[in-house]
């Protein structure tokens, strides 16, 4: 079953986190989320940021929605066969002990003062209708790992407002978490946002992990 599935992959990338001395579990009510201090070096976000910076062009949404301004920040995808980039792709894939096809290409991601990402989950709601093509296309996202590439001077915080976590961007530092419960179910206290930038500028890597192999 789908759920006993995404249960065990849970469990499985919980326990793995769990035993990474490098990694410290954060305390979020009824959220799974980890952070990792300077997974990259300083020269491997610098690099990161200046592809984005290359390449970046309005964020998308899969669900149509009439505010407009809901996702407001500049993304791209970040080319999986560039060496660098797979390199880096990797090491986040062997952090969660995922397989690398797993996981979706990595999506860069730059906000500007005034840019946000409003509150939402990153699974997929399956009463949506792009799910029967998600679900052929590598099943539910589990997990999500983010790594900030960069400090704005204020706002910017990745909010949990279910559970409880307000999250400070720190260059290099790698966050991810559970987006379903530990019965396989989507978690709803998995609901987060991007407070908007007030000063500087946020720059963060995404990577979302299917329950299959990704089919792009
Ligand atoms: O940029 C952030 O802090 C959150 C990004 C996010 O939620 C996403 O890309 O799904
Ligand atoms: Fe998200």
């Amino acid at each position: 079953m789908a759920k006993d599935r995404l249960a065990e992959i849970g469990r499985a990338t919980a326990a793995r986190l769990n035993r990474n001395p490098a990694v410290q579990m954060v305390a979020g009510e009824g959220i799974d989320l980890y952070v990792y201090q300077n997974f990259l070096t300083l020269e491997e976000c610098g690099g990161l940021v200046a592809m984005i910076d290359a390449d970046r062009k309005p964020s998308k949404l899969l669900s149509a929605t009439d505010d407009a301004e809901f996702r407001t920040s500049e993304s791209c995808d970040l080319d999986r066969w560039n060496p660098f980039v797979d390199g880096i792709d990797r090491r986040i894939c062997a952090l969660m002990g995922m397989k690398p096809r797993q996981g979706e290409t990595m999506q860069g991601q730059r906000y500007d003062v005034g840019q946000q990402f409003k509150a939402h989950h990153d699974y997929f709601h399956v009463g949506e209708p792009y799910w029967s093509e998600q679900k052929q296309r590598g099943g539910q996202r589990t997990w999500t790992a983010m790594i900030y590439l960069d400090e704005p001077t204020s706002g910017g915080e990745t909010w949990f407002s279910a559970g409880g976590l307000k999250v400070s961007p720190r260059t290099a530092m790698l966050l991810t978490w559970n987006n379903m419960d530990r019965t396989g179910a989507e978690n709803v206290q998995a609901l987060h946002e991007s407070l908007p930038i007030t000063e500087g500028l946020k720059n963060v890597v995404t990577k979302w992990f299917r329950e299959r192999y990704w089919v792009t």
